[in-house]
């Protein structure tokens, strides 16, 4: 099963390298069938610490404000031994093991897109895949945070920006929405529980996670909610203790904190008996199983489709020909095989291996003498017109040997009558012609 998400991680990889990022694509999206999972809250509700600690690492930008600016969609891959390392589709043929430098390569990757502005979003993806021994195989999607109201410097449109983006990634009936919502806020206010509403009326596909829950006040627990009592998902709530703003800034190692959370979870009263199925590492292995699942359903969809996809694209490709060359010899050669080809194609249908040349043949077969026969020569060469041809063209001189002005007179009038029907047929074999290069043109294949 696992080497199933793995193939579906690799699907989307490649997907992302022809540039199919779902809706909007220039080919037939197969993205947006693929299940992903996707975690929404609101501003520093804690996103970016749950995905740290599901892959277990230090590599999200931290600090103040909207910090995550850009979707990212964040790929794990299991791999069974050696070092871990990242890599990003924007820069295939780096490795990075230091992970400080993921941070500043997603830090900078933002900035190039949203031009260094701070206060800016851009809905444009970062894709990133972290290939270690201790990861489960997941794809999830980091999202900017929900905000209420736009501060300093942040355009007015911000609010609705960032809420279009996160909607246009859950409303898809593939994606799993991991809604973050923060203990130490009433669940009333959550950003998350909100828009995961709007788009999963019935909680099908969505998981809530309760962060901070040791920030809550005194006197207080979560217990109601991790027991499904205080808001009802169809899955279970699964509640997390990242690390504090203090941790990160005293450089608590992530095996550290996640230690620390299953101490927490095991050692507080209200908490023991729900500690098999709290933190961080049980949230992974939940979603991989749960993914796992959900591909499982989509193998025949997803079969289908993709052979649907691939049959109209090698139709689209045998409509294109042959790829061109790239040099100019290759080029000519090309050029010159399609013109043999057309002179071929043309010729057939004028010697009549195929149809039409036969057409210009009725033309001078039939047309042309009918035409010729309903011009009235004999009213033209009768007796009196000629002899009174002939007298005009004498004038007031009768002739004496022959009348040859006469007779060009006669001769002329007569070409005259014929002119019509000869241009009509030069018309119809003009005519003739031109369609026969069109069929050729049509028929002409690069053999
Ligand atoms: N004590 C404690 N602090 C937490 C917990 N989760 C997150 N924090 C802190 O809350 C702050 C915000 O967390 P982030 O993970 O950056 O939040 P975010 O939702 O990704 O923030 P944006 O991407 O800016 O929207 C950080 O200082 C975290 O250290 C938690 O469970 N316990």
């Amino acid at each position: 099963m696992e080497s199933l998400i793995a193939l579906v991680n690799k699907i989307q990889r490649a997907c992302t390298a022809l540039g199919d990022h779902g809706e909007g694509s220039s080919l037939p999206t197969l993205w947006d069938s693929l299940p992903a999972i996707a975690v929404v809250g609101g501003q520093s509700s804690g996103k970016s610490s749950v995905l740290e600690s599901v892959v277990g690492k230090d590599f999200l930008p931290r600090g103040a404000g909207i910090v995550t600016r850009r979707p990212l969609v964040l790929q794990l891959h299991r791999i069974d031994e050696g070092k871990e390392y990242a890599e990003f589709m924007h820069l295939p043929k780096k490795k990075f093991s230091d992970f400080a430098a993921v941070r500043q390569e997603i830090s900078d990757e933002t900035d190039r897109e949203t031009g260094r502005c701070s206060k800016v979003i851009s809905t444009v993806p970062i894709h990133l895949s972290i290939f270690s021994p201790n990861v489960v195989n997941l794809t999830l999607v980091d999202l900017p945070g929900l905000t209420k109201v736009a501060v300093d410097g942040q355009p007015e449109s911000i609010v609705q920006d960032i809420e279009n983006m996160v909607r246009s990634f859950i409303e898809k009936p593939n994606c799993i929405i991991l809604a973050i919502s923060p203990a130490n806020q009433d669940l009333a206010t959550s950003d998350a529980i909100k828009i995961s509403r709007e788009v999963d009326p019935k909680g099908d596909r969505t998981f809530g996670v309760l962060t901070k829950i040791d920030l809550m006040d005194q006197g207080t627990n979560a217990v109601d909610i991790l027991e499904g009592r205080g808001y009802k998902l169809r899955y279970p709530w699964v509640g997390v203790v990242n690390r504090s703003q203090a941790d990160i800034n005293k450089s608590v190692d992530m095996i550290a904190a996640r230690r620390r959370e299953r101490d927490y979870f095991q050692s507080s009263p209200e908490y023991r008996h729900l500690s098999e199925r709290m933190g961080s590492e049980y949230l992974g292995k939940m979603l991989s199983k749960h993914l796992e699942v959900v591909i499982k359903s989509r193998i025949p969809g997803l079969q289908s489709l993709i052979t649907k996809t691939i049959s109209e694209l090698e139709t689209e490709l045998s409509r294109l020909g042959k790829p061109v060359a790239a040099d100019a010899g290759g080029k000519l050669y090309m050029i010159m095989e399609i013109c043999r080809a057309f002179d071929q194609t043309f010729k057939e249908h004028l010697d009549g291996t195929r149809s039409g040349g036969e057409k210009i043949n009725s033309v001078f077969d039939n047309q042309f003498p009918a035409a010729i026969k309903r011009l009235q020569f004999d009213k033209h060469l009768s007796m009196d017109n000629v002899r009174k041809l002939i007298t005009e063209a004498d004038g007031y001189q009768p002739h004496l040997i022959a009348p040859e002005q006469g007779y060009r007179r006669l001769i002329e009038s007569c070409l005259v009558s014929i002119r019509g029907p000869a241009e009509a047929a030069v018309d119809a074999v003009h005519s003739i012609l031109k369609d026969l290069i069109h069929k050729s043109i049509g028929e002409t294949s690069v053999r």
